[in-house]
């Protein structure tokens, strides 16, 4: 697979008057390959949506680097260029951060069709971006407040595919739409995706969407990405015990269910991070090397990052994951 988003030990610092420092992305790296799913989930404030604004070069990483196609992503580098010569876009959870109210949607397709498209085809490229989302060409004439919620992310997604992008980034992009509109949009979201060989990081809270979806889980905590691994091998082997607690949140059904166990207390305050593992506070293994120092262990094509899976540091009586 080719290398498209390549993050690269990026941070993410707030200075807010009442909190302070705010490190909201602590030191994360991540790649995506064309044709390739990464999902990032996370609880509510771990950093997700700051971390998503850095990769899309909508504001700079107080460290670190983001590099899409090789090139640097810098917001400077990406305001030079034509927003129809990026190859990474964007859909929101807001449909509105992408869709101006007082334009017609047809005028909005057409601002991101490539000048290389000329005359009638720039017409008939809107048509054709309206009929892969699902929405008639009669869509083209009318202001986005005329269409639900649902339909209003599928023009929000017709937008960000006008100029042929390479990669998309989806911030929650069905959290605030109803439950049926959510998996059409997801299926659609990734229909389009696998269809045009495009790389998709898919940021979302829910664990079980990303399963449903992603090749790649990457699961962030505080800051940091704690565990990433195939979708598959994650699920069924979490490997750190914040995994495990969005897991076991998930209620089964089938043969063998399962009511979900909910996960006890808050995502500490980023200005006021804990020392050593970021999850000990929570955590119902923390035992003595998970106060010094934040674990970072690889475990070969997996990574990880808890004392536990240090074999010289796990004490016996613990029980590995
Ligand atoms: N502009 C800002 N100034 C100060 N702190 C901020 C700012 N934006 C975000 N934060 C803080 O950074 C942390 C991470 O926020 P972020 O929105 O990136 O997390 P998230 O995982 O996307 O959560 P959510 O899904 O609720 O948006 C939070 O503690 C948040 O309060």
């Amino acid at each position: 697979m080719t290398g498209l988003l390549d993050i690269s030990d990026v941070e993410v610092e707030y200075r807010s008057r009442g909190r302070g420092r705010v490190l909201a992305v602590a030191g994360v790296s991540l790649d995506v390959a064309a044709g390739q799913i990464v999902g990032l989930v996370g609880e509510s404030g771990c950093g997700k949506s700051s971390l998503a604004r850095v990769a899309v070069g909508l504001t700079p990483p107080s460290a670190g680097v983001v590099r899409f196609a090789g090139q640097p992503v810098t917001p400077l580098g990406w305001r030079r260029r034509p927003d129809t010569e990026i190859g990474l876009q964007m859909v929101f959870q807001n449909p509105y951060a992408s869709l101006n109210p007082r334009r017609t949607i047809g005028a909005q397709l057409l601002d991101g069709v490539p000048a290389t498209v000329t005359g009638a085809a720039r017409r008939d490229r809107v048509r054709e971006l309206l009929d892969r989302v699902g929405m008639p060409t009669t869509a083209a004439e009318r202001y986005p407040h005329q269409f639900s919620g649902g339909q209003r992310q599928r023009l929000a997604i017709a937008r960000a595919l006008a100029p042929q992008p390479r990669m998309i980034i989806a911030d929650e992009p069905v959290t605030a739409l109803d439950a049926s509109s959510q998996a059409q949009v997801v299926n659609l979201l990734v229909g389009l995706v696998r269809d045009l060989d495009m790389g998709m990081l898919f940021i979302s809270h829910d664990l079980a969407l990303v399963h449903e979806i992603a090749d790649i889980t990457a699961v962030m905590y505080l800051g940091r990405v704690v565990e990433s691994a195939p979708t598959r091998e994650l699920w069924r082997n979490p490997r750190h015990p914040y995994t495990r607690a969005l897991i076991d949140a998930v209620p089964r059904i089938g043969p063998t269910p399962r009511l979900p166990a909910t996960l006890a207390g808050e995502v500490p305050d980023p200005a006021n991070a804990p020392t050593g593992c970021r999850f000990r506070p929570r955590c119902p293994h923390a035992f003595a090397p998970c106060g010094d120092q934040p674990p970072t262990l690889d475990l070969g094509g997996r990574s990880a990052a808890c004392w536990l899976n240090d074999p010289t540091a796990a004490p016996a009586t613990v029980p590995a994951n």
